[in-house]
């Protein structure tokens, strides 16, 4: 019998001021979060938007210390769960691969390889799948494991989403509970699940299970904490000119404020850890939203961490994962090329035979404009809100 590893995956995240642009500039550099129809302007547009970004998303990381706690408790977790295994019986070293900062999943890759590990289970930290996260994640593995024969000997099995686990379930159906327990009027407080955005074309024309997988998160939930609360779904962090899912967060806060809900209790559901989009984007930007919006109650369930029964189920999910036949890269959800935060359709570039000599030369020109607007602080982009 070889050793054992667990690879958990993550998106990474700024540990200080200094990270925020490398940090945003190799999120942009993705294709599973901005894809291009040509893929030169890939890292050109990702150092604009990261440059031009940066200063805004550090005062939002200064608002929380200066950086992302995401390494942190993310190694707390593995500490944590390697413990659980070892209490079970099974010895495993664990990994963490970051998708965007420091540790790098080609970092733990290398580290698997010195390790000498011949069986991986490769477990996404997101409880929901979405290209834009564990597809991402996965996606670049594949890519190492095509170019490594070391790799290819490793028996590895990936575990593509976890949303309606009984044990994960119920861990967040207890720490709603007690969150609701604490407020003045317990059974009238409003449970307001705030999710993670996607783009819509990302469901809509990729086949992104994301949504599917978040409203059958809300409904186990729900069903296992048994209380007479309303509930609402929407989504937070959107980011460019297209139309992401809705309702979103903000608009959904100023609704239930014109109908009058005094109190409501946010629910975190596509995140297992805390970080900028909860500490910042939830407690300090969606607070005000609502006390704008007349709601004078506002609560927040503390996301997971090292909970000892959430982390009890990540062990068991390796365990069986183990047990069970492996599944392989090939076989989980891949994009569609035509995933797009941009408009992708040939002719809304303008990609007709007649057009096709001008492109290179107004693609130049497009960014040269974008240069521009980036050093004088207008242009279109800057009215979109993406810069
Ligand atoms: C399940 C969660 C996430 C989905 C889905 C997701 C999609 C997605 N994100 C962006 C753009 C940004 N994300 C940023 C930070 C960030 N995103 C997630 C999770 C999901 N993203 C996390 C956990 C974090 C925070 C990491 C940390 O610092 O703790 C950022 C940077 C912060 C900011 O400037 O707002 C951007 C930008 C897109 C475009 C996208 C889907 C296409
Ligand atoms: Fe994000
Ligand atoms: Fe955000």
């Amino acid at each position: 019998m070889g050793r054992v590893g667990v690879l958990l995956l993550n998106l990474g995240g700024p540990e200080q001021p200094s990270d925020v642009r490398p940090f945003l500039y190799n999120l942009f550099s993705d294709p599973e979060i901005i894809r291009l129809p040509f893929s030169w302007l890939q890292k050109p547009l990702a150092w604009v938007i990261a440059t031009s970004r940066a200063k805004r998303s550090q005062e939002n990381y200064k608002e929380i210390g200066g950086g992302s706690p995401l390494r942190r408790i993310t190694e707390e977790q593995a500490h944590a769960l390697a413990e659980n295994l070892r209490a079970k019986g099974n010895d495993a070293q664990v990994y963490i691969g970051m998708r965007y900062w420091h540790p790098f999943t080609e970092e733990a890759v290398d580290r698997i390889k010195a390790d000498d590990i011949s069986d991986l289970v490769i477990l996404p930290l997101y409880p929901q799948f979405s290209i834009s996260t564990s597809g991402s994640s996965f996606r670049l593995l594949e890519d190492l494991w095509t170019q490594d024969e070391a790799l290819k000997q490793i028996n590895y099995t990936v575990i593509p989403s976890w949303y309606d686990r009984p044990g994960y379930v119920q861990a967040m159906a207890h720490l709603l509970a007690q969150e609701l327990d604490q407020c003045e009027n317990p059974h009238e407080a409003v449970i307001f699940f705030s999710a993670h955005g996607v783009p819509v074309s990302y469901v809509e024309e990729a086949g992104d299970p994301y949504q599917q997988e978040i409203e059958g998160c809300v409904d186990a939930i729900l069903k296992t904490l048994q209380r007479p609360n309303d509930h609402v779904l929407a989504y937070q962090s959107r980011v460019g000119p297209v139309e992401w899912l809705q309702p979103y967060t903000e608009d959904m806060l100023q609704e239930l404020g014109n109908q009058g809900v005094k109190e409501i209790v946010v629910v975190p559901i596509s995140f297992i850890s805390e970080h900028i989009e909860t500490l910042q984007e939830i407690d300090i930007e969606y607070r005000e939203v609502a006390e704008e919006a007349g709601i004078q109650n506002f609560r927040r369930v503390p996301a997971l961490n090292t909970n000892p029964e959430f982390i009890d189920d990540l062990a068991n999910m390796v365990i069986e994962a183990r047990q069970q036949t492996p599944i392989h890269f090939s076989e989980v959800m891949r994009p569609q090329n035509n995933v797009k935060l941009y408009p992708q359709e040939r002719w809304e570039w303008g990609l007709t035979n007649a057009a096709e000599r001008w492109n290179g030369r107004l693609a130049m020109i497009g960014f040269l404009a974008l240069m521009l607007e980036l050093f004088s602080g207008h242009g279109p982009l800057h009215s979109l809100g993406l810069l």
